[in-house]
């Protein structure tokens, strides 16, 4: 059974459509992709996923046991969140606010789940540092040992490599790899890089005008597909 079936999804805002009905359906331990010119929709549709904005008509449910507090969520930042004052430990143990409901402390168990994250993203001893004093990449590692605390089932990451330098996007593009190949971790992420999409990704949703779901190598056979690999690297990004 899927973790997330959409079926004749339309997304938009204010009654406006800004897509044409697609379909798509992530199970569990899949890496997808999402692509498409810029403007087609890619961040509306996390928004939809995530509800935080109704679809303008179409269905999104969720199965396998997936509620909705089980999708880890790792936003582009913006200027003002690169500068927050607050130290890692501080910013990755706030992925545990879903946990606590009214309970306005942390207790042991997410105390040790932030330390255990901390760890797994090679930021050991660098606790007490002030997140905004952290390099891009630092940053973009912090906030995935965060999203980690709120589930470690599936994670919706936005253009996670946005602003960092080849060698700092080859390792981002590897912990998450090993997120999920080794953790089972479901991954669903926004990419303008095709490169590491066709790479890493296990299905393709292209969305715009028009839509396509499927295998990696069903996109590379489809004619959306042809097109847009071959104009990776230009301004079709
Ligand atoms: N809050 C909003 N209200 C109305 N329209 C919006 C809103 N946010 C985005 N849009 C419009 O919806 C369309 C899709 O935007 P969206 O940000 O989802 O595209 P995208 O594929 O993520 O783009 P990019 O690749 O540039 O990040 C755009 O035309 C955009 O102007």
């Amino acid at each position: 059974m899927a973790l997330i079936t959409c079926k004749d999804l339309v997304l938009g805002y204010d009654g406006r459509a800004i897509t044409q009905a697609f379909d798509f359906s992530v199970h569990t331990g899949d890496y997808l992709c999402i692509v498409g010119e810029n403007g087609s929709g890619k961040s509306t549709l996390i928004k939809t996923l995530l509800h935080l904005q109704p679809p303008i008509s179409g269905s999104i449910e969720a199965g396998d046991g997936l509620r909705p507090n089980e999708i880890g969520y790792l936003p582009q930042q913006t200027a003002v969140q690169r500068d927050f004052p607050a130290s890692i430990r501080e910013v990755v143990i706030s992925g545990c606010q879903g946990r606590c409901g009214l309970r306005p402390f942390y207790n042991r168990e997410e105390k040790k789940l932030a330390a255990e994250m901390i760890h797994k993203l090679g930021l050991d001893g660098m606790e007490n540092r002030c997140y905004r004093e952290l390099s891009g990449g630092q940053q973009q590692r912090v906030l995935l040992a965060r999203a980690l605390c709120a589930t470690q089932k599936v994670l919706l990451l936005d253009e996670p490599v946005a602003g960092l330098d080849p060698k700092v996007t080859t390792e981002m593009y590897r912990i998450i790899d090993d997120l999920n190949k080794q953790d089972g971790i479901t991954i669903i992420m926004i990419s303008h890089d095709m490169d590491a999409a066709l790479h890493y990704a296990t299905h393709i949703l292209h969305i715009g005008e028009t839509s396509f779901y499927g295998t990696k190598a069903q996109y590379l056979n489809s004619k959306i597909g042809k097109r847009f690999a071959s104009l990776e690297g230009s301004d079709a990004q």
